[in-house]
Parts: C-alpha cells; structure tokens; sequence
C-alpha cells in the first residue's frame, strides 16, 4: 500500500506548473493590487485621522463578489499598523464564519485582552464589559465586519447599530466600524440610523473588466507558476471567461490554478485552453454542489422532487413537483409545506441557476410555469445524498 503511495507522491513531486500553489488561494494577499488604486486611496483617507489617533469615520463597503474588498481593507489595514503601530488595534472578522452576535463580540473582546467564556453570558453583558474595556483602552479600535449580510440575515442589524453607537457610552470615542458586504440590496433593507452611521462613507467596488483581470493574472502568475508554463493566450482565455460572469478575480485565479492543477495532475509543464475548459467545468461542478448541499432541508425535497418528477416527463408544472414533494414528505414522515411556499422554493432554485421556471400561458387554463433542471442530475443527487442523510435514506428503501 505504502508503495502505492510513495508512487503516487512522486508523480506529484515530478510537477513543473507550480512556483507555489498557496500564492493562488484566496486568503493570500499579494504586495500590488492593480486597479484598485482609486479604492485603496479613499480607504487611506478616510482613515487617515488615526494618524492623530483620532477616531475615523465609520465605512461602508460593497461590491459584487472577488472585487478585491477584503484584499484592500486588509492590505490597508496591514500597511497602516506596520506604520502606525502603537495607534489603533485592528480586528478582523468574518460574520460568515463567526455568525452570532455573542461570537463577533467574544472575538471583539479577546482581542482586547478580555478573556470570554464559550457561551453563558448574555449579549447586553458582553458589551458591558466591552465599554469598561474601552473606558480604559489607549489606541483606537477599528474593527472590520466581513460579509456582514451574512450575520443580518440570520441575527437582524441589531449588533451594528450597538457597534455604531458604543462611542455615545464613552468618554472619548474610539470605535470605527468598517462594514463590508456583497449584497447591495441588503444595504436597502438596513435600519436606516445603521445605513447613515456605518455608511459614513462609502466606498464601492466595481467589477474588473477582461483587461484588469488579464493584469491580475499576469502579476500572480509571475509568483505562482514556474516560467514558461503559460502563455499569454491562455492568460486571456482565464481573464475572459471570469470577465463574462461579472468581473470576479477571486473566479479568475480559480481559473488559473485548477487549470494548473489539471496541467500538473497530467505531468504536464503547459496549461492549455483545454486545461480551462475542464477546470471551468469542475469549478461549476464545485458551486453547485455547495450550493445545493448548504440548501434546507425542504428546498432540497422539493429539488429532488423535481429530479423525480424529470424521469418520467420532460418538463413539470408546479403542482406535478407539489404532488411528489407530498409523497416524499409522507414517506420521511415530516410535516408538508403550502403549495405556495413550494412555488417560492423553485421561484429560488431558479434564481440560483439549479433549475429554469419558464412561465407558459395556457391560454383558458391559465398560465403554469415549465420547470426542468438547469444543471446536472447526477451532481444533484450526489450533493444531496451526502449532505442530508434523512433525503439520502429515500435510495436505501
Ligand atoms: N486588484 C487585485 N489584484 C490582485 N489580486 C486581487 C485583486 N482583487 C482581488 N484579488 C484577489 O481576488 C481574490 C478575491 O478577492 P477578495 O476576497 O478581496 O474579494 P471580495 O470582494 O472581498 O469578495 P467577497 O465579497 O466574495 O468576499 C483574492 O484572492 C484576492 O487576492
């Protein structure tokens, strides 16, 4: 068996394509960022009075996906407290990862130097002691809020505003709150006292165009792939089928590194346009898999509902996927949803690209949506069967 692995082991270690492979993993943060100067310049601004060590202005930051947001805010960050050490502390959270109020402020406090238990406290407790905290703190504290539609989702705006507003309940005031999120209409849904005061300032983030992901590309593979292992075209190709999507770099050097990874796997020193295409493939593969298998439990009946429903007609109306989603219920033995709330689910499914619900008129009969799957039926069921063991029981019968 060992050997086995020790062959498989130097195959891989045979690979020509990869510098290093880590310089393409999107928690890297590289020593440029090509165009985001104008981003980076209006960050450094408006945090600029920490300086004085004077509090900032709270900042809002949106755009779509893999714009460069956390990138810049980071890089920012970093640069300034290697300038600036001793005038503010910086904490950085993800509320996707950490997505509970008590844990942003556990996290908040410990770094802070306040030790928090796991849970037990209440919410109103943690930012009492944060407040004591601060009454005592020397630097300001900028404290940056990732993905923060995430956390209102889930948890409501209630946080953000007690973040935005804990300076009235000291006596200087020293907490900005930077607020980052890729859900431009969430921004519509917030309190309106939260959007004014952590939209103190804005900063938008626009997507890349072809041209700037090319640059993107071109500089990260300069420190990631080994000379001569890609040309220009292939490059492009890269830079043109992320550009089509909606400008996302993070898209883009996925791209580039599964390509190298196909390229490498094959023990090859070229990626190729083929490399792209397949690795496009497998990266589509890979979202709807996540997509489908993070779903609840109800959409994915009402998907595999759909998948059912599809061995044995073309295309199904709604009421056909209700008619199997009862069956399905009734043998899993949990309660049924409304028609109508199924009608949503597959209005969602549509929006994410799982399925197409094509509205028909029928004439005297009304008009019915024609539903059929927009992805693969074999990644449907695989993503299903191994993220809901109660669904995945339903082929064991
Ligand atoms: N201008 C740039 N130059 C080099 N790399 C970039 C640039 N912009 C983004 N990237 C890279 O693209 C990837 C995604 O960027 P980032 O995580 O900053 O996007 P984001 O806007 O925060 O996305 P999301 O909203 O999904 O979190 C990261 O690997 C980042 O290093």
């Amino acid at each position: 068996m060992s050997d086995i692995i020790d062959s498989i082991l130097s195959t891989l270690k045979k690979g020509r394509i990869f510098r290093s492979r880590d310089l393409l993993l999107p928690d890297y943060i590289p020593e440029a960022l090509p165009h985001r100067e104008d981003q980076i310049r209006k960050l450094v601004e408006i945090l600029a009075p920490i300086t004085r060590s004077e509090k900032p202005s709270n900042v809002f930051i949106y755009g779509l996906t893999g714009t460069g947001k956390t990138a810049v805010t980071r890089f920012v960050l970093s640069n300034l407290q290697r300038k600036f050490p001793s005038k503010f502390t910086f904490i950085y959270i993800n509320t996707r990862q950490n997505d509970t109020p008590y844990r942003i402020l556990a996290d908040v406090l410990e770094a802070l130097g306040i030790r928090v238990p796991f849970t037990g406290l209440s919410t109103a407790e943690l930012f009492k002691r944060f407040v004591k905290r601060l009454n005592t703190f020397q630097t300001i504290v900028l404290i940056t809020l990732d993905e923060i539609d995430a956390l209102v989702k889930k948890h409501g705006d209630d946080i953000l505003y007690r973040l935005t507003r804990i300076n009235y309940d000291l006596s200087t005031s020293k907490v900005s709150v930077i607020g980052i999120t890729n859900d431009v209409k969430m921004v519509e849904n917030l309190d309106p006292r939260v959007k004014s005061s952590l939209g103190e300032e804005e900063i938008i983030f626009p997507p890349y165009n072809a041209e700037q992901l090319e640059d993107i590309l071109k500089q990260r593979s300069k420190i990631a792939l080994n000379e001569g292992v890609i040309s220009e075209e292939v490059i492009k190709l890269c830079a043109a089928l992320a550009a089509r999507d909606h400008g996302d770099a993070r898209r883009a050097l996925d791209l580039l590194r599964v390509s190298g990874e196909i390229a490498e796997r094959e023990g090859r020193d070229l990626i190729t346009a083929d490399d792209v295409n397949r690795a496009r493939i497998e990266l589509e593969r890979d979202r709807v898999y996540e997509v489908i298998s993070t779903l609840p439990f109800h959409s994915k009946l009402v998907l595999i509902s759909i998948v059912l429903g599809l061995n044995s007609n073309s295309t199904l109306t709604t009421g056909e996927v209700y008619d199997i989603y009862i069956k399905l219920a009734g043998k899993l033995g949990v309660e049924s949803i409304t028609q109508r709330r199924v009608s949503d689910i597959i209005n969602e499914l549509d929006m994410v690209g799982i399925i197409t619900a094509r509205v028909v008129n029928r004439g005297r009969y009304g008009k019915t949506k024609e539903i059929s799957l927009a992805v693969s039926k074999d990644i449907v069921i695989k993503s299903i069967k191994e993220s809901d063991e109660r669904i995945g029981s339903l082929w064991s019968r």
